[in-house]
């Protein structure tokens, strides 16, 4: 099916003049991608749909979803996911030629161009549980285009499967070809790059596109019509196109590396904290050798949201479906060392506060799990942030926790912690201010769990003052200034930083 190497661009320009364009079916015409729709209106659907429907004014994109309330959502003025700069591209396209619609058969049967772009979570059941994505979201979304498709269509992956999924796809589409001779497919691998909380500069800027396809003409000819799409707004030389596995793979691999990156420095945190050295100074050190680079290297509470930790167990899934074993251990140990890392935090909070929160009133700052986003893990088992762990492990100390996030709505953190803790220890334990200030009162410990920029700017004077004495702060992001921190009174706990104490002549008194 396919060479294994990448194709170039000229093959692809050459496809697309030879196959006349979108004639997928080998008959001629001069159709060519007018209308797009992508089913699932989530966090890669609606900011991929609303950026190619800003570059993109000849083509009408549709995005659907078989959650109605999030359609309404979306044709409102509350969007249903916060992102920098979504608002001004939703407001400025919707209705022009960006619609959303609960129509999901209408929509498919007029588009030329199908996303797919549903959830794909870890398994929870059965064969692969706790490894495995589930499909099950993607098998319906390719019976339903099997079903009402109607004409040619090419189909786009734009979810994140395991490799072979395009395979699984194309058997179902197929099976409706061969009953319809009117229908034709052709599937494609397209991931998604994107990180929340940068969605929008990363669609109109992206480090590259990636597409894979079938290396047979009708293949080339679908990937080239992905690839024109694309270049409304990208540099040609930005667009890498692969064979389909190739792609699929991609995807797992860059993830899995990025996360690797990231337990790679959290394990060299644990070292410095016994040595005495700095991860800040370390990872920047490490980080100047330019094979090395300076991105990913930052310490942390350990890696949260929908992707890294799914990704990674399912690149650990699929090589052990392959009899890899090694090489499944080798990835593993990247998801081991960030629970590690969490449960290290949580400890060290315990140990520092005498071994015992009974009672003590913690301020949790940040709940999502990166600043510039509201994301946490509302639907059980698909966005885990590391504050519900951490918080988890603080509520079965008997600590109250007092949880402060500029962006994550109070129904959502309460619907994470009782997920993990039960409702009744969450409504016992657990508090939601609206303010850092409340949070930080009468409390013993601050801890901050996601690097906001407007933590950086909070009075640390004034919150000492209202705390419980001695006050402590946990840095989980190692982002503040813990010089100063100490000069105000605060016992300063960090990741990959020793542990700064006040002096006690420069300790100010109880107020
Ligand atoms: N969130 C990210 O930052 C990100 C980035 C890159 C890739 N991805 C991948 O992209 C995919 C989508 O992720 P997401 O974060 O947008 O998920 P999401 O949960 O935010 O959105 C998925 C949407 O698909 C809808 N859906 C599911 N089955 C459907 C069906 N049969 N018909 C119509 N709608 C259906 C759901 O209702 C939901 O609204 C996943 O595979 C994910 O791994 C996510
Ligand atoms: O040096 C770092 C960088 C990140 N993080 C944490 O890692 C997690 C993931 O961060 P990030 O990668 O920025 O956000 P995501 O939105 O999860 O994006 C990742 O997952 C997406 C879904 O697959 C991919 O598309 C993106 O390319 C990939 O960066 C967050 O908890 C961050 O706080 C660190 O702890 N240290």
């Amino acid at each position: 099916m396919s060479s294994g190497m990448p194709t170039s661009s000229c093959t692809i320009c050459a496809a697309r003049k030879k196959t006349n364009r979108w004639s997928l079916d080998g008959t001629d015409s001069d159709m060519v991608v007018k209308k797009i729709v992508c089913v699932g209106a989530g966090y890669v659907g609606g900011p991929t749909c609303a950026v190619i429907a800003s570059q993109c004014p000849d083509i009408q994109v549709t995005v659907v979803d078989m959650n109605a309330e999030k359609i309404r959502q979306w044709n409102s003025d509350e969007l249903p996911i916060y992102e920098p700069d979504l608002d001004g591209i939703v407001k400025k396209c919707r209705g022009r030629n960006l619609f959303f619609s609960a129509d999901v058969v209408t929509a498919i049967r007029e588009a030329q161009l199908i996303f797919i772009s549903v959830n794909t979570p870890t398994k929870t059941y059965g064969l692969g549980e706790g490894r495995a994505p589930d499909l099950k979201y993607v098998e319906s979304v390719a019976r339903t285009i099997a079903e009402c498709a109607g004409g040619p269509k090419i189909v786009v992956e734009k979810s994140t499967v395991p490799v072979k999924a395009a395979q699984s796809i194309a058997q179902i589409l197929y099976a409706a070809q061969r009953d319809n001779p009117r229908l034709s497919f052709q599937v494609l691998s397209n991931p998604e790059f994107l990180a929340e909380g940068t969605a929008i500069s990363d669609l109109l800027k992206p480090d590259r596109v990636l597409i894979g396809g079938d290396q047979t003409a009708q293949g080339l000819a679908a990937i080239a019509e992905l690839v024109s799409v694309y270049e409304h707004w990208v540099p040609r030389e930005r667009i890498i196109t692969t064979n389909t596995w190739s792609s699929e793979l991609t995807k797992l691999v860059a993830n899995a590396l990025l996360a690797q990156r990231i337990s790679s420095i959290n394990a060299v945190s644990a070292i410095c904290e016994a040595t005495g050295a700095d991860v800040r100074e370390v990872a920047h050190a490490a980080g100047t050798d330019s094979r090395i680079g300076p991105k990913f290297l930052q310490a942390s509470v350990g890696f949260g949201g929908s992707c890294f930790q799914k990704d990674v167990l399912n690149l650990v899934y699929l090589c052990e479906s392959l009899n890899l074993k090694e090489a499944a251990d080798y990835w593993m140990g990247v998801v081991n060392i960030n629970n590690w890392q969490r449960r290290r935090f949580a400890d060290k909070i315990i140990c520092e506060m005498f071994n015992t929160l009974s009672e003590k009133r913690i301020a949790m700052f940040g709940f999502a799990f990166k600043k510039n986003t509201a994301d946490t893990r509302y639907e059980p088992g698909s966005r885990e942030s590391s504050s519900i762990y951490v918080a988890k492990h603080l509520l079965e100390e008997s600590a109250h926790l007092c949880i402060y996030d500029p962006k994550v709505p109070a129904d959502h953190m309460i619907a994470e912690l009782s997920n993990v803790s039960g409702s009744a220890r969450v409504a016992k334990q657990v508090f939601v201010c609206n303010d850092p200030y409340a949070a930080a009162k009468n409390a013993h410990a601050i801890v901050i769990m996601t690097e906001w920029d407007e933590f950086k700017e909070l009075d640390y004077a004034r919150l000492y003052a209202s705390m419980m004495k001695p006050a402590s702060l946990f840095d989980g992001r190692v982002m503040l200034d813990h010089n100063k921190l100490v000069d105000i009174g605060f016992y300063v706990h960090s990741i990959g930083v020793k542990c700064s104490r006040p002096q006690a002549h420069s300790v100010r008194g109880p107020n």
